[in-house]
């Protein structure tokens, strides 16, 4: 009667300390340049050196710029940033997949594409969207600098077990409804708080329907509801996935593994903390009109009016309106939009890049429209050139940009500017997240792709 968590975690388990956190082993951490320089001053202060360096892989992604990635950063900061890792990296002999190496792109996106994520590992970083890694049947959560010291120094950490929530999504998704939207409408229902403590498993037959890119975009989501992570039972799908890619087990090794493998699903009597259901009939294309990524709604719908609410939450509620310029009760459909951002290790994956160029094609990109189309990594970039989606897209009046993080949280020079309305595949839609006073719209590559070309808010169902 154990849960996919359960078996996973318990695995991993060192020592429990009595009345206290679990001594956690850990299969991978994953390191970028914002969160692991003061981990490894600290190693350096503690005269010590990684336990496991062979556990470690290191790659900058938010501060690379997304042109002209052969030619040394114009900016001071994101250089520092950059050639810090690449020096701490090689100081304690960890692997490093530097900026226009070939493996280079966002962590999240080239963990699973170079098949160094894999089910049942326990797998750390020090970045809160580490949830997406779960999609493969993994444990992992992102984690703070100090503890990526601590895992650095004895490849364990000291955590204290979550609780269990099982989220099942059941039936078919019309036409148009992505992986994303069925985040974005559970994060509608459940409230950026919903699953604040607990780590989910998503189960259900629309779950066990999605692509191994689909599950990676849900389960990044999973930090958005407030949940520790999110994960996904592996099986025929995960493994098809990860089978023949770099790192990945082969010849008996695969054989043995697999076998692991598919014992990691939830019993069927197996206890949760919580349960949530949802019906796939339900979600249409969404977008987000506030400042929280809970804050969405069906495309077709309208912002909610302050009814019903109370002092605080409509005080709350205004503030994020104003800061977008929208009114409540208002409809989103035929509302000019400025930018257009198809990327993040949310929605940068080759099935982001084919479902936004299904849509351009034969159209062209609205004149007003800026559009920033960002690989989540190198391996995209080249996967999107032989299936001939760069010609689709140039002929669109589209640009393909060099990867990495980009406008997402903007710590490049890819800033929208004060005002402007940007709809982003990214994941999250705070106040100045995309350059200060930017307005973002989170939305799936289909809905980018519909606003792209006509320039404004548009069902993406009117144009497939
Ligand atoms: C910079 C990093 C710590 C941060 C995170 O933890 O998620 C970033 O990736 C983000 O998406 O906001
Ligand atoms: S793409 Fe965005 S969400 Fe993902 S790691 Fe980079 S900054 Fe964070």
């Amino acid at each position: 009667m154990n849960t996919l968590f359960d078996k996973i975690w318990d695995a991993h388990v060192v020592e429990q300390v009595k009345d206290g956190p679990t001594q956690l082993y850990i299969d991978r951490l994953y390191c970028h340049e914002v969160t692991s320089p003061q981990a490894f001053s600290g190693l350096r202060a503690r005269g010590i050196e990684c336990f496991r360096p062979e556990k470690i892989y290191c790659m900058p992604d938010h501060n690379t710029p997304t042109h002209d990635q052969d030619k040394p950063i114009d900016d001071a900061i994101s250089k520092t940033q950059v050639d810090t890792l690449a020096k701490n990296a090689k100081d304690f002999g960890l692997a490093h997949f530097g900026m226009m190496d070939k493996r280079n792109g966002i962590i999240h996106v080239v963990g699973p594409e170079r098949g160094l994520t894999l089910p049942g590992m326990t797998i750390v970083c020090g970045d809160s969207h580490t949830s997406t890694h779960g999609a493969l049947g993994a444990i992992a959560f992102g984690i703070g600098t100090s503890e990526v010291e601590m895992v650095m120094a004895s490849q364990c950490i000291l955590q204290s077990r979550p609780k269990t929530m099982l989220i099942t999504v059941d039936g078919e998704l019309s036409k148009g409804v992505t992986a994303k939207d069925v985040a974005l409408y559970m994060m509608s229902k459940m409230t950026t708080s919903g699953a604040t403590g607990y780590f989910v498993e998503y189960a259900g037959s629309t779950i066990r329907n999605l692509t191994m890119e689909g599950r990676l975009t849900l389960c990044n989501l999973s930090i958005e509801m407030g949940a520790r992570g999110g994960m996904i039972a592996p099986d025929e799908v995960t493994f098809a996935y990860i089978k023949g890619r770099e790192n990945a087990p082969t010849g008996e090794e695969w054989e043995k593994e697999l076998a692991y493998w598919k014992t990691l699903k939830s019993d069927t009597d197996a206890v949760f903390d919580k349960e949530v259901h949802f019906n796939a009939a339900d979600i249409e294309p969404m977008l987000t009109y506030g400042t929280n990524p809970g804050m969405g709604m069906g495309i077709t719908q309208h912002i909610p009016t302050t009814d019903g609410m109370g002092d605080a939450a409509k005080a709350s509620f205004k503030k994020s309106l104003d800061y977008m310029g929208f009114q409540p009760a208002e409809t989103l459909l035929g509302k000019k939009i400025d930018y257009v951002f198809l990327g993040a290790c949310t929605n940068g994956r080759i099935e982001d890049f084919r479902a936004f160029a299904s849509l351009v094609k034969g159209h062209k990109k609205a004149d007003h429209v800026i559009a920033w189309l960002v690989p989540g990594s190198w391996m995209v970039d080249a996967q999107i050139r032989k299936e001939g989606i760069d010609k689709i897209l140039e002929e669109a009046g589209f640009a393909i940009r060099q990867p990495g993080c980009s406008a997402c949280l903007a710590m490049n020079d890819d800033k929208i500017p004060a005002g402007k309305y940007s709809v982003s595949t990214s994941n999250r839609n705070f106040e100045g997240r995309q350059g200060p006073g930017a307005r973002t719209i989170l939305a799936s590559p289909l809905v980018a792709a519909a606003a792209a070309i006509t320039g404004v808010i548009t069902d993406p169902r009117e144009l497939i």
